[in-house]
């Protein structure tokens, strides 16, 4: 028996064009159709990890008559730079691909960025898919259109906008995900029930083992409403003129983070300290209760993500969030609540309250 195909639209409000987000199982068989009759050549893009998932899409693709190759990156972050791209666009160029042909990105959140970037970039934009096979990028990276690298300087300093034709979240690939992963995922979705949907943080709280596991109850249900708030939030603004600024709670820091690691520490775990800052940095600004500033400790404790990081570290870490994308001029700016599912944009804080807020996040 087949299961049910839950089907989430995005786009199509703000001039975009329209795209589904496909949750469920054994969803590949919709690949051809995402892919269209105009293209004749098709570039499965995936990181080393997936060498046998992306060498058996582009074969049934090539059974199916187009013209596949498979351009295999490295894993995670190191798929992220201009070197990559640089890469990616050598291989696009030797196969002859046109503007009517298809990328497909297949991989978590660092490969469906790059994969995304290069279609942006490629012939100034060409269609691409994205197959994300992480939970973070099921529920957030894959969804939306931001694609990008990273440079010396930062994380996801350079990139575009570039919504893909279509999105498939097929559950079962979360079957070989290593549980550090999966967790990391959880930060991106205990950020959605954060801004937008808390009924995302009563399923965790419910039973926090079983939510770091693919077998857990809820897995689909918190996948599918932690897309809902993404797709809801990117179809009324794309481009982050406003609204879209609130799904980069906690990253402010987080990016700093990442930077500061060498990007060793996974996006999710960097992201789950930057939620706790932002939580203290609203509650000393007297924005937050108390009570839901506790909340963001002991659910991102529950699922094993951390709260701290190291506190000699502040001055570079306050550097680098000054080129930050949200920055305007010498303006720092935070998202933080102005209570549960209340975001809001916090701006040019008083240096010492920043402080004192990384004191409770620094060790
Ligand atoms: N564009 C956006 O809106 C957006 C949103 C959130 C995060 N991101 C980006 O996403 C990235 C993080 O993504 P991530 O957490 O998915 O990490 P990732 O892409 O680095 O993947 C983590 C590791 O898991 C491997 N992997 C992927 N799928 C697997 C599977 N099914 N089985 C076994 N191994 C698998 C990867 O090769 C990698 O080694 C960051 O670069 C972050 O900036 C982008
Ligand atoms: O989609 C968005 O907008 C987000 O901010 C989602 C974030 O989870 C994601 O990490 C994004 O890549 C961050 O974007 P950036 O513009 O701060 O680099
Ligand atoms: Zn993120």
């Amino acid at each position: 028996m087949s299961e049910a195909v839950t089907r989430i639209q995005v786009g199509g409000t703000a001039g975009s064009e329209p795209y589904e987000v496909l949750v469920g199982r054994q969803l590949l068989g919709e690949l051809a159709g995402l892919i269209g009759d105009r293209a004749k050549r098709v570039a499965v893009i995936h990181p080393e990890a997936l060498d046998e998932t992306g060498e058996a899409l582009r074969a049934d693709l090539a059974e199916q008559g187009f013209e596949a190759i498979a351009i295999q990156i490295p894993n995670a972050e190191e798929s992220k730079t201009a070197e990559v791209a640089a890469y990616c666009w050598k291989a696009l160029g030797q196969s002859g691909f046109t503007r009517t042909d298809v990328i497909v990105g297949v991989g978590g959140g660092a490969t469906t960025d790059l994969a995304g970037f290069v279609a942006a970039t490629w012939l100034r934009g060409v269609r691409w898919i994205a197959v994300p096979t992480t939970v973070l990028a099921m529920v957030d990276a894959a969804v939306g259109g931001k694609t990008g690298i990273n440079t010396a300087e930062g994380k996801n300093l350079v990139g575009a906008f570039h919504p893909p034709a279509g999105v498939l979240c097929d559950l079962a690939a979360l079957d070989s995900l290593p549980v550090n992963d999966y967790v990391s995922g959880l930060a991106e979705v205990i950020k959605a029930g954060f801004i937008a949907d808390p009924v995302i943080l009563e399923l965790i709280e419910q039973d926090p083992q079983a939510a770091r596991t693919p077998a857990g109850p809820h897995t689909a249900e918190l996948i599918e409403r932690s897309i809902k708030v993404k797709a809801e939030v990117v179809s009324s603004d794309l481009r982050e003129s406003g609204l879209r600024e609130i799904l980069n709670y906690g990253h402010t820091l987080g990016h700093a983070i990442e930077k500061n690691e060498r990007y060793k520490w996974r996006h999710g775990a960097a992201v789950a300290v930057g939620m706790h800052f932002a939580a203290e940095l609203g509650r000393l600004a007297g924005r937050l209760d108390d009570a839901t500033a506790d909340r963001h400790r002991t659910v991102l404790e529950a699922v094993g993500l951390p709260l701290h990081y190291r506190y000699d570290q502040w001055p570079k870490l306050l550097e680098t969030m000054k080129v930050d994308k949200k920055s305007r001029g010498d303006l720092l700016r935070f998202i933080v609540l102005d209570g549960l599912a209340k975001p809001t944009v916090l701006e040019g804080p008083d240096p010492a309250v920043l402080l004192a807020a990384f004191g409770e996040v620094g060790q």
